[in-house]
């Protein structure tokens, strides 16, 4: 049974009124332009512990932007970003790096090794992290992430061998190995069919429950929205337009918002 997002805590608070200390990930005013592009001109958003925000926009509204500005791809102009209590402007490069191996991305590509087989994809990131773990509980380790994604018996298949749902879904389970403490999701059912795109929504649930893990999910896929959001930010204007649940959003009255939902 999929968790309640009205009864979560905090579910109801208006950005800024939450107890802004515990957020996991914090925006604040955030502004980012190119050249005269402004791309983000007064962007803020909280992610509480525990919660999946979707992050909704029109093509070019500066999703991907604000994403590369949460991980410290791009430096914001003004504003400040604050994860896991971490002011990401400010931090030198190891610890940005630290920073960035308590989260957990999946991306539209999957980013597969297709020389690898499944086993070998998921040690990657583990030995990657210098996580020093003996050959049984590595095996333990990528069993389990195999068997939290519903795909326990695929370890020694080559990502070729799989359809694409399979591929996200080992995505997911390689993201999982290293338990991150929040996750991005970018377009996580794009290219999926609908029936294989509702089942990853439902995973990305499963796994909040299971791990408690906090997600910023960007995504275009109402149903995705509507199954995966505690709450849904719209990106427009450089700014965070509106903000709710999926009803309320979907009820708002200006135009500009409920069109999403249409
Ligand atoms: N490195 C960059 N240099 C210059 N302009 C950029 C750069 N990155 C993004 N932009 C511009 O910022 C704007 C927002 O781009 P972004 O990729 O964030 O949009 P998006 O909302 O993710 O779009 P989509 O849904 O189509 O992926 C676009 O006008 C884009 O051209």
């Amino acid at each position: 049974m999929l968790p309640d997002s009205r009864t979560q805590p905090d579910a109801d608070a208006a950005p800024g009124s939450g107890p802004a200390a515990e957020a996991v990930v914090r925006l604040e005013h955030v502004a980012k332009s190119f050249g005269n592009n402004h791309v983000l001109r007064d962007f803020s958003l909280l992610v509480q512990p525990g919660q999946n925000v979707v992050v909704l926009g029109k093509s070019g509204s500066g999703k991907s932007v604000l994403v590369k500005c949460i991980i410290g791809l791009l430096r914001p102009d003004a504003g400040r970003i604050t994860v896991l209590g971490h002011d990401v402007a400010s931090l030198p490069h190891d610890a940005l790096d630290q920073l960035r191996a308590r989260l957990g991305f999946l991306f539209q590509s999957n980013a597969l090794y297709d020389s690898m087989t499944v086993r070998e994809n998921l040690l990657f990131p583990l030995r990657r992290q210098w996580m020093a773990h003996g050959r049984s509980e590595e095996e333990t380790l990528v069993q389990q992430a195999l068997d939290d994604v519903g795909l326990g018996d695929t370890a020694d298949k080559m990502p070729a061998e799989l359809s694409g749902g399979m591929r996200k879904r080992i995505a997911l389970a390689r993201t999982l190995i290293l338990r991150p403490e929040i996750i991005l999701y970018d377009e996580p059912t794009t290219g999926l069919d609908p029936v294989t795109g509702r089942e990853i929504d439902h995973l990305i649930r499963d796994v909040q429950q299971k791990y408690n893990t906090a997600a910023l999910i960007i995504s275009h896929d109402m149903d995705c929205v509507r199954l995966t959001a505690d709450r849904v930010a719209l990106l427009a204007e450089g700014r965070c337009y509106a903000e709710g649940t999926y009803e309320q959003l979907q009820q708002h009255p200006d135009p500009r918002v409920n069109e999403f939902f249409i």
